[in-house]
């Protein structure tokens, strides 16, 4: 006979929940506990769940771009093709050291393996900074099902705010990793802005494009039911765009924009997975996609992934750029403020591409 929850230790979903999400134990003290049944709250409506035989049915993948070509105008343009036609590519050789890469990704684990104690010294309750929260699933509060997921969500302001507030174990290799990006997320914010006939990033178009950062340490612990449930929801990034490091576990799946069917994408070493957000989707009036994507749970193996969300200024006032506008272009999108952007997306669960509607005109 399967198990059940009442041959766990927990007797009742509100236990469980009280143990995740309040308590601070998070998914991964959940796995921990050995649970072998997934709790009802775990449970995603079925057209929710990524059921393998509805992917990898197709031999579509995303462009893997080598960012070391010497013929830079074919790397832009490469850039350039897979922000209109996928939202997403992979790139290699990119420039940044490897081993920055490693050691994020080994810190990732040790913030997570800290005790429960240490982590929740950094919850919403307790957090002394609000650029700074550890939590489960997305919004627990608002979701009818939750995800499997747990995440430190970390708002850079300045290297001395992350030395006051950030957690020691894994600040330096963070801000690490968010500064030897930077250069290559400037270059892809170059290319993507010439074709859209933006000549430079001067300060305006930088506060638009890369005006603030935040970076999630994620971590997907082994699932008992899978297939049941989902590591994160479909959802686009309210990013400019988002730079992902993910391990060599797999399980994040794209939506194609040719076929609607979902793909995945493959790790590749010492590859970045990048992605439009809805915020360049709005910048340049729809050319470039902001396209939805989820992560499967994994039920052999914890998976983690550490995304660098590069954002407008919250203050900034975004819409169709004026560049883009200027060649007669109908504005489908309105001006709004970014920081409402941002407040919209977070007070519902996730919900595919639902979000941009909200700045259509
Ligand atoms: O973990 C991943 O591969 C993707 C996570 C993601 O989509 C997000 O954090 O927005
Ligand atoms: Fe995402």
């Amino acid at each position: 006979m399967a198990p059940t929850l009442s041959t766990t230790q927990f007797s009742n979903p509100a236990e469980v929940t009280d143990f995740v999400v309040h308590k601070g134990n998070g998914v991964k003290g959940l796995s921990e506990t050995g649970i072998k049944a997934l709790p009802d709250q775990y449970i995603q409506p079925f057209e929710e769940r990524l059921i393998n035989k509805f992917v990898n049915e197709t031999d579509e993948a995303i462009p893997v771009i080598d960012m070391s070509n010497p013929d830079e105008n074919r790397v832009a343009e490469a850039v350039c093709d897979a922000a209109e036609k996928w939202g997403f590519f992979q790139v290699i050789n990119h420039g940044v050291p490897l081993e920055v890469l490693d050691d994020v990704k080994s810190a990732t684990h040790r913030f997570f393996n800290l005790p429960v104690e240490e982590k929740c010294k950094f919850t919403k309750e307790n957090s002394l900074s609000t650029n700074v929260r550890f939590g489960t699933s997305f919004s627990p509060l608002a979701e009818k099902a939750l995800e499997w997921k747990d995440y430190l969500s970390l708002f850079f302001v300045s290297e001395a705010e992350a030395e006051q507030f950030w957690p020691d174990i894994c600040r330096n290799e963070t801000l690490e990793y968010i500064d030897k990006s930077k250069k290559m997320v400037r270059k892809l914010l170059e290319y993507l802005g010439k074709n859209l006939n933006v000549k430079e990033l001067d300060e305006t178009k930088e506060s638009l494009f890369m005006g603030s950062i935040r970076v999630n340490l994620n971590y997907y612990p082994i699932c008992p039911n899978p297939d049941l449930t989902v590591g994160v929801g479909r959802h686009s990034d309210v990013s400019s765009l988002t730079i992902l490091l993910q391990d060599q576990i797999g399980g994040l799946h794209v939506r194609s924009l040719a076929s609607g069917n979902w793909v995945h994408v493959p790790p590749v070493p010492g590859s970045f997975v990048i992605n439009i957000g809805d915020a360049m989707q709005i910048l340049s009036n729809g050319r470039y996609k902001s396209v939805e994507h989820r992560v499967l749970a994994n039920g052999n193996n914890n998976r983690i992934s550490v995304p660098i969300f590069v954002n407008p200024k919250p203050e900034s006032v975004i819409g169709p750029l004026p560049e883009v506008i200027a060649n007669g272009e109908e504005p489908i999108y309105r001006d709004i403020l970014y920081s409402d952007y941002v407040r919209y997306f977070f007070r519902k669960a996730h919900d595919g591409k639902k979000t941009v509607d909200y700045a259509k005109i």
